[in-house]
């Protein structure tokens, strides 16, 4: 058994049929994380009670298959989603190597197997996010498309960096947009975070530019 590659749709909804579970991997190249949690997949792939329960196990490139993505409401990697007959039992946002070891378990050998797997926390989601990128920003619309001013100076400045960076777009998750300001105690947008810490909205951005410490902060 190792851990295998879906590439399609068609090859997706096949995998996650399964009345076993199913464990599928959404990764991405670029995320270091990715590579440390398929690690975690491939030694619990050796537990013999888990290759006996005939537990499965999947990468999905989480761009690639962004329509899946989509659906499932994965807007970080890693996220680990567990199927059982096309439904979704639980699922893990972020490198947490514990809890994804943890419902892996319960799930393939049964053990109290929840009837309805808890809602994953706002918190998890919003940490997650927050980690997705090195430079994360938190915005209305999107870096080609912004939706406010606000947020269009903030992306120019950013281009101007040359430093790359993910983006979020608030107005499409409205739990994000007002967990976040609460998460983080800042009340507008946007918000950019450098390596999963607030460095603030545009006008703390155009001091930074000002004082010349931009760079830096972005490369922390
Ligand atoms: N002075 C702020 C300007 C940003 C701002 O005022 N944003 C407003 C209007 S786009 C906002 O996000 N309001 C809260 C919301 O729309 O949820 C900054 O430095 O970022």
């Amino acid at each position: 058994m190792s851990v295998s590659t879906v590439e399609s749709v068609e090859k997706f909804v096949n995998f996650i049929k399964s009345p076993t579970l199913t464990v599928v991997h959404f990764a991405a190249d670029w995320a270091d994380q990715c590579g440390q949690v398929t690690e975690v997949l491939r030694e619990l792939l050796k537990i013999p009670e888990i290759q006996a329960s005939k537990t499965q196990f999947a990468i999905c490139d989480a761009e690639n298959l962004s329509e899946i993505s989509l659906q499932y409401k994965v807007d970080s990697v890693p996220t680990v989603i567990l199927f059982k007959n096309g439904e979704q039992v639980d699922r893990v946002d972020g490198a947490d190597a514990a809890q994804i070891t943890a419902k892996v378990k319960t799930h393939s050998l049964g053990k109290a197997a929840p009837v309805n797997a808890a809602p994953q926390k706002l918190e998890d989601r919003l940490k997650a996010l927050i980690n997705r990128h090195n430079v994360m920003v938190f915005m209305k619309g999107s870096r080609d498309a912004p939706r406010c001013g606000f947020s269009r100076t903030l992306i120019q400045i950013l281009n101007g960096t040359g430093v790359s960076y993910d983006t979020f777009d608030i107005l499409t998750d409205e739990e994000v947009r007002q967990g976040l300001k609460e998460y983080s105690d800042w009340p507008t947008y946007p918000q950019l975070y450098v390596k999963g810490e607030l460095i603030g909205g545009l006008d703390i951005i155009k001091e930074l530019q000002t004082n010349g410490e931009l760079d830096a902060t972005l490369k922390a």
